[in-house]
């Protein structure tokens, strides 16, 4: 179970007149239990990164504090953090950053491992990691330049469940990658979290990934939580104008109009769950194609204009 308590960050530079503060995360408090994705959308530099950094230790907070069980995690300071730090993981945006590029994959995939003192466990560990996530072995000789961009992203994952790690923050995992990767890499986050229950919070921009992927969500404004709540009802149920245009921006982006539903017949807009919320009201929903995205089905509408 991961507890956040009043969790505030402040950048300052400058000195003097010339000081410049930024209110990044502002008393931003919620919990998550062992077996749930939370979800934290928002628009670019609401504070999501600066949250998801402060969760795992890379930021200090300049208030509150998280607790992961009983162990206050922000009270953890030298040896004991370094010993801790491996029960932390982020994986990141852009999984090349992640890997030495100095180092052969498979050596990256077993550092962890051996820096957190479990090398008994490497070789069963290694094996089964690479059966369960459908890793190609011939990878594992390879450098990360030599290796495709979802390759990658699969070894920092894995690298990451190895470590068998109390609290997983995934921070755009996705979005460096093509469509059909994209879904396989989600997938996989939701087959391991499955397997393996830790707390995992999944940083996105993108409410479809979020409504696909996570049990509960909190929307973030200008640092603050503004609406938090099971997924499904977040999304069918906005209560916060925030929530309402960042689900409408992502469901009506001009033309196109995008939902998942697949109950719903090809040719009539029954069963459309964002029609009434229709921006554009003066219009009619017409579906087009149907597309299926690794699991997630998608149906395209498009809007004629009555005249
Ligand atoms: N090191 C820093 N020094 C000063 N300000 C910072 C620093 N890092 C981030 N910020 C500011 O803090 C705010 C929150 O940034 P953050 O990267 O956490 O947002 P975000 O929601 O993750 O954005 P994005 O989705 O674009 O990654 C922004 O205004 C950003 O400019």
């Amino acid at each position: 179970m991961l507890a956040v308590e009043h969790l505030s960050k402040t950048y300052t530079s400058g000195f003097f007149l010339n000081k410049t503060e930024v209110h990044a995360v502002r008393d931003v408090s919620f919990s998550i239990r062992s077996d749930e994705i939370f979800g934290l959308v928002g628009e670019s530099g609401c504070g999501k990164t600066t949250l998801g950094k402060m969760l795992v230790r890379l930021l200090e907070p300049t208030g509150g504090r998280v607790k992961i069980g009983d162990l206050d995690v922000t009270n953890l300071k030298g040896a004991e953090l370094q010993r801790y730090w491996p029960n932390l993981q982020m994986i990141f945006q852009d999984p090349r950053s992640s890997l030495n590029p100095r180092m052969r994959i498979g050596d990256s995939l077993v550092e962890g491992l051996l820096l957190s003192g479990k090398r008994d466990l490497i070789e069963d560990t290694v094996q089964e990691i690479i059966r369960s996530m459908n890793i190609r072995e011939e990878i594992l000789n390879r450098y990360p330049h030599e290796v495709s961009g979802g390759e990658i992203q699969r070894i920092v994952i894995a690298r990451a469940i190895s470590l068998n790690p109390a609290l997983i923050v995934a921070d755009e995992p996705t979005s460096n990658l093509d469509l059909s990767v994209q879904a396989q890499i989600l997938t996989l986050i939701k087959n391991i979290q499955k397997e393996h229950p830790i707390p995992c919070v999944l940083i996105s921009h993108d409410i479809e990934i979020v409504q696909w992927m996570c049990d509960r969500t909190a929307v973030m404004l200008r640092g603050r939580i503004v609406e938090e709540g099971p997924t499904d009802d977040l999304i069918q149920n906005p209560l916060h104008p925030y929530t309402q245009e960042l689900i409408n921006a992502s469901l009506f982006c001009g033309e196109k109009i995008e939902y998942h539903n697949p109950e719903v017949s090809q040719t009539t807009d029954e069963g459309c769950p964002y029609k009434e919320r229709c921006s554009m009201v003066k219009q009619e929903c017409r579906i087009g194609e149907v597309q299926l995205r690794g699991g997630i089905h998608k149906v395209a509408c498009r809007a004629v204009s009555e005249n």
